[in-house]
């Protein structure tokens, strides 16, 4: 079993539908990259998968499981702006959050919930910082708070939204290692980017998404231009197809 398996989904919002027929797998030890133009419907997607939306048609099954029953399976990472950083709260009172799922409201987190938080935080080397109020973070530290309080769950399946957006390239490089490390480990993960060039280089698989899934391939094999022109709109000839190594 795959650790994400989507087949036949079919989401609206709104009365209008936005996905349609979407087959997906994640296996584990994968960083798979969901590409798209604006609009295509990447974040209902990641919604989906965390039953946050209801959907018309298809199945979502978090390692075999479905993705209702399988929610603290399942680590988030949101887009960077979605949270509240003016709270004041430490760095490791919002990786602790993470545990919720797990601990539930009313009980008092234990000893594998600190433990937990403590290895996330390691592995996303912030143990220094783990007293500080997260609203004293630059952006990057910010971003890796936000994989840690996700890892803290110990997930099946590690989604992350735009983890990039608004960072600098050594930032970026920093979280990417971060990323392949989890991978090698066994990790898997599906990412939302826009950053094209970079997620040709670092993922082990391109899912090009645009409303359905148009095309689902490792990087080097994503060579037939009309792909990139059906997702993005892409004009014939575009210098990007040629960067992109699919002129
Ligand atoms: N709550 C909602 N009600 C109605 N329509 C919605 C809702 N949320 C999103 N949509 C629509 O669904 C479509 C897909 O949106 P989504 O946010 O999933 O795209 P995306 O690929 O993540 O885009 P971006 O790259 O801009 O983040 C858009 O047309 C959007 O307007």
């Amino acid at each position: 079993m795959p650790a994400l398996q989507v087949r036949g989904l079919a989401v609206d919002l709104g009365g209008r539908p936005v996905l349609h027929d979407v087959d997906l797998d994640v296996d584990v030890g994968e960083l798979v990259g969901l590409v798209g133009p604006n609009g295509a419907g990447k974040t209902t997607l990641l919604r989906s998968v965390l039953a946050l939306v209801g959907t018309r048609s298809g199945t979502v099954r978090i390692d075999g499981e479905i993705s209702r029953r399988a929610r603290t399976q399942v680590g988030y990472v949101p887009q960077r702006h979605e949270f509240s950083w003016d709270f004041p709260i430490s760095v490791e009172g919002v990786v602790l959050t993470g545990r919720v799922g797990t601990i539930g409201w009313l009980r008092r987190a234990g000893v594998d919930d600190y433990r937990a938080v403590r290895e996330a935080l390691e592995k996303v080397r912030m143990t220094d910082l783990r007293h500080r109020p997260v609203g004293e973070l630059s952006g990057g530290q910010r971003q890796r708070v936000l994989v840690a309080r996700a890892l803290a769950l110990r997930p099946k399946l590690l989604l992350l939204d735009e983890p990039f957006t608004g960072l600098d390239i050594p930032t970026q490089e920093l979280l990417m290692d971060l990323f392949l490390e989890l991978r090698s480990e066994g990790q898997a993960l599906l990412m939302t980017t826009h950053d094209l060039t970079g997620a040709m280089h670092t993922c082990s698989r391109l899912c090009l998404i645009n409303r359905t899934v148009i095309a689902d391939g490792p990087p080097e094999e994503l060579t037939d231009p009309q792909v990139w022109i059906r997702t993005f709109g892409f004009r014939e000839g575009s210098p990007l197809l040629t960067h992109l190594g699919a002129s």
